[in-house]
């Protein structure tokens, strides 16, 4: 079988679409095992994620062309790929897209299945109609379409943000991610702007901190600035977390949902003489950890613990951290721009739940927390009820802890955090901060 870009997208798409494979990890593979090109590698990439970005768009164009039942498993996907391109790559010229699906159409298709002549004839079709769209009077309908979230989703983010951010907020999930930086303890901005521009990258501040830089092209693990730890890959947004808290060195901190550790070593970059306890409910992600504190030389200001966080109040004594950072497990809305799939996976129900097992992390390290200790609550999601709702139920049972004005990154003082993804170039996040009263 040939090997091309497409070809590599079509055998992964196949597997991700009827088999619900994770993308990156099959995707992954496949460019591993191809000797593609650079170039091609990146197309590759191109189309499955946008492929499955706009699954939702896509079927719906190619619906009233498909006639008869698709036997081959092939074919789904390769129309919905070739229609990607075809609407979205306006560098590549329509013969070619589907003169490459006809090669793969032949390639992939059993002899004299006729696969060819079908695919051909619904992507010429396609061609001739056009683009179509639901109604506009339709709204949720013509949204969900139109972006390709799911209808439940589009409704959802209308009702909490309305007919105006609503929209922005889902078309915001479908732009391009610039790649951010963060400046760690061990740089300092001029060096590694100097480094950049010496090593061709272009950057550019980030409009939400003074310590975060935007990257292109967005492959600085290979730099020495990333290898001797003066930048590591953390969104601005989520750098904000641990700049809500007040260090003053010493203190013993806990991070109750750590991995992969992007927020623990920043902690230990705060830290003198005091400690983070790292946690995570699965052991295998600890390493994630130890490898990042490792690279930015923070190994002995960090322990790690696989541990369940709703049951942390039965390993620790009470009063024991200074500081307790509850990075929630969450539905991950604030990241559908880098991953396409979070919009088809997630569902109401896992937002009721998720929010039950927040409020729970929360109760168990209450305990924990010294008199007068902060307590910083984060999510990379933008619900209300995984974000507001679970700040209000946990005050409700709390009373001796009070929510506490945060002022962050070029932020203005305010009660709570909550940044959308179309605000900042940054996923959506949010933050609240207490104090617990004795
Ligand atoms: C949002 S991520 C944390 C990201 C991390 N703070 C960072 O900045 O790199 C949430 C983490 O919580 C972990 N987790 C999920 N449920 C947990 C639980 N009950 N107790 C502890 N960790 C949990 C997940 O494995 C995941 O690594």
């Amino acid at each position: 079988m040939m090997t091309s870009a497409r070809s590599v997208a079509l055998q992964t798409l196949i597997k991700v679409l009827n088999n619900n494979s994770y993308s990156n990890i099959v995707l992954n593979n496949a460019l591993e095992k191809s000797n593609l090109s650079h170039t091609d590698k990146a197309l590759a990439t191109k189309i499955v994620y946008g492929t499955i970005q706009y699954k939702i768009y896509l079927e719906y164009q190619l619906k009233p062309l498909i006639k008869t039942r698709l036997k081959d498993k092939f074919i789904k996907p390769l129309l919905l790929m070739s229609a990607y391109q075809y609407f979205f790559l306006e560098k590549v010229p329509t013969n070619a897209i589907f003169d490459e699906a006809n090669k793969l159409a032949k390639s992939f298709g059993k002899k004299n299945s006729g696969s060819y002549r079908l695919v051909n004839g619904i992507l010429r079709s396609l061609d001739r109609r056009g683009e179509i769209l639901p109604q506009k009077q339709d709204e949720i309908k013509y949204l969900s379409v139109k972006y390709s979230y799911p209808e439940w989703l589009v409704k959802y983010l209308i009702e909490q943000f309305g007919s105006k951010t609503g929209p922005e907020i889902l078309e915001s999930g479908n732009k391009a991610i610039p790649v951010s930086i963060r400046i760690t303890a061990n740089g300092q901005l001029q060096e590694v702007e100097q480094a950049l521009t010496k090593e061709k990258f272009e950057y550019r501040l980030t409009p939400l901190t003074d310590h975060n830089l935007f990257v292109h092209p967005g492959q600085v693990v290979k730099t020495d600035l990333f290898k001797e730890g003066k930048i590591t890959i953390q969104d601005s947004a989520a750098s904000l977390a641990v700049d809500a808290f007040d260090f003053n060195g010493d203190e013993k901190v806990l991070d109750a949902c750590a991995a992969p550790g992007g927020k623990t070593v920043q902690i230990a970059e705060h830290l003198i003489t005091g400690t983070v306890t790292a946690l995570d409910i699965h052991e295998n992600k600890l390493s994630l950890i130890k490898n990042a504190a490792k690279r930015l030389k923070v190994s002995e200001k960090v322990k790690t613990k696989a541990c369940d966080a709703r049951l942390a109040k039965d390993y620790f004594s009470q009063k024991q951290f200074d500081k307790i950072l509850v990075d929630a497990p969450c539905s991950g809305l604030g990241l559908i721009r880098r991953k396409p799939e979070i919009r088809y996976e997630k569902s109401l129900a896992d937002i009721e739940h998720l929010s039950k097992i927040q409020l729970d992390i929360l109760n168990s390290v209450a305990p924990l927390l010294v008199e007068n200790g902060e307590l910083v609550y984060s999510t990379c999601t933008i619900t209300k009820q995984e974000d507001e709702d679970v700040v209000e139920n946990f005050l409700q049972m709390h009373p001796d802890f009070e929510l506490t004005t945060i002022q962050v990154g070029n932020l203005d003082k305010q009660k709570m955090v909550k940044i959308l993804p179309n605000q900042y170039d940054s996923d959506g996040f949010f933050i609240a901060k207490f104090i617990k009263r004795g």
